[in-house]
């Protein structure tokens, strides 16, 4: 690999920051006509690359980017009807485009996950600006699942550091701390 390595057409070329104040937008599927209209009326957080085989990638990326959002502020608002869960058993449910296969957001259902009530979305879907800047990389190993040499994960994971993403195999810190937290307060590990 080179240094024209392709993550992810919206990092490729450096990570644009946030906005501080930013009130949300639409999120678009990539259908010509008839496009699933998902709105998001709040800030993004937690967004980051993510290698997964699972998140959805435009064309040609190795990296997702994903961010988190309060569920009670997403919600279907044109074409709804073109969705559908793209695997019901896994804990995200991804509610993709039929037509054109796209992940409008992706879901939690278990009550008990320590992400429940978070929705995972793409916000390159969206054509507003200022929306929370990726700040980490996770999953990065898991891009060798879709197909990627790991003699060129020396090259990616030098990228995403250029790029101020540090890599990770799993979640960041804060969020892999923020499981344990809620595992050992199910368990009675710590106090509740
Ligand atoms: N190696 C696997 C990892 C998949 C995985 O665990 N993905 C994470 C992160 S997705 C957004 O950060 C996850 O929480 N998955 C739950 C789910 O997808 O339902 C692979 O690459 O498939
Ligand atoms: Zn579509
Ligand atoms: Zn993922």
């Amino acid at each position: 690999m080179t240094a024209s390595l392709s993550l992810h057409p919206s990092i490729d070329n450096g990570v644009q920051p946030g906005a501080a104040h930013h009130a949300g937008g639409t999120l678009l599927c990539k259908c010509p006509s008839q496009k699933v209209q998902v709105a998001v009326k709040s800030q993004t957080a937690h967004n980051h690359a993510c290698g997964c085989t699972k998140c959805w990638k435009p064309a040609g990326a190795l990296f997702s980017v994903v961010a988190v959002v309060g569920r009670e502020h997403v919600s279907v608002i044109d074409n709804g009807d073109k969705l559908a869960v793209v695997d019901p058993k896994a804990t995200i449910q991804r509610h993709a485009c039929k037509s054109c296969g796209v992940h409008l957001f992706g879901r939690i259902e278990n009550t008990t996950h320590p992400f429940f009530g978070l929705d995972f979305v793409h916000t390159e879907l969206s054509p507003e600006k200022g929306w929370s800047a990726p700040t980490f990389a996770a999953f990065v190993s898991s891009i060798i699942e879709s197909g990627t040499s790991p003699a060129s994960m020396d090259a990616v994971r030098g990228k995403l550091k250029s790029l101020g993403l540090e890599p990770y195999d799993c979640l960041s810190p804060p969020l892999m701390d923020a499981i344990a937290t809620h595992v050992a307060k199910a368990s009675g590990a710590l106090p509740a």
